[in-house]
């Protein structure tokens, strides 16, 4: 079989703080329809990665294809508009918003009947949301916040989304929820890159993964080829 043409293709992406290397030359492939987890411990720079992605910080070196066009160096907005959407690990809700405001606040510059077929959309995927679509924000649980965060990102109808730690912080009941989420994400066609750290939520969701270590990519491969074999990749993210 071919291999699909990537959707995003990083290469030898080199970003830094001040003088401090983070990311020293990463590179990587995210193909249509696959959920990539970026693995590695902490400070290895997944973060750092998803914000220039983005274009929340500015690489030094190095190049971020999104669909064959070259987006180091544009501004997050520009970014956006050509379908990248991140749910950040600090997911940046109104808390004293509705939950369906804060949904309408991801659509954007989009209105009228797609607006409504989205939003249909969403509710049909979160029930929850829908039973709480008049509730402030502030009034949801955490996961129910995390959905609402994930519910805004799709508002703009990404053809990626960055989801940043999605389990942050939410119970191991709620993890299974992230991961049939992210099933359901696949289904509708949805191209993801997760950072996890929960290692059996970032196995159960994910089709491949990757390590970084100090900025470099040092493994990598599918998750199902490892057969629940995944000692050895625990090893590589952790010495
Ligand atoms: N805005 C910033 N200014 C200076 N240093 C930063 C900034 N953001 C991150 N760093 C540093 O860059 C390094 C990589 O951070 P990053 O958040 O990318 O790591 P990570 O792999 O996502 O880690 P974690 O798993 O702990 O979230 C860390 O040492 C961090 O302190």
């Amino acid at each position: 079989m071919d291999t699909p043409e990537p959707l995003l293709k990083i290469r030898d992406l080199h970003v830094g703080y001040g003088k401090k290397p983070i990311l020293r030359g990463a590179s990587y492939d995210v193909v249509p329809g696959e959920c990539l987890t970026l693995l590695g411990a902490n400070g290895s720079g997944k973060s750092t990665s998803m914000n220039a992605i983005c274009g929340f910080v500015r690489p030094s070196a190095g190049s971020v294809l999104f669909d064959g066009q070259e987006t180091a160096g544009l501004p997050p907005h520009r970014i956006f508009a050509l379908g990248i959407a991140q749910v950040s690990q600090a997911r940046d809700l109104f808390p004293d918003l509705t939950v369906e405001d804060n949904l309408r606040l991801g659509a954007m510059r989009r209105g009228g009947k797609e607006l409504t077929q989205t939003l249909a959309h969403i509710y049909d995927r979160f029930p929850r949301l829908k039973e709480r679509r008049k509730q402030a924000t502030r009034t949801l649980s955490g996961g129910e916040q995390q959905m609402v965060a994930i519910g805004r990102a799709l508002m703009s109808r990404p053809r990626l989304l960055l989801l940043d730690e999605p389990s942050g912080g939410l119970s191991p009941q709620f993890c299974e929820e992230i991961a049939r989420i992210i099933d359901t994400l696949k289904e509708d066609g949805v191209t993801m890159l997760m950072v996890e750290q929960n290692l059996n939520l970032a196995f159960r969701a994910a089709d491949r993964f990757i390590v970084l270590r100090d900025g470099e990519v040092v493994d990598g491969g599918d998750v199902r080829a490892m057969a629940g074999d995944h000692d050895a990749i625990v090893r590589n993210i952790y010495l």
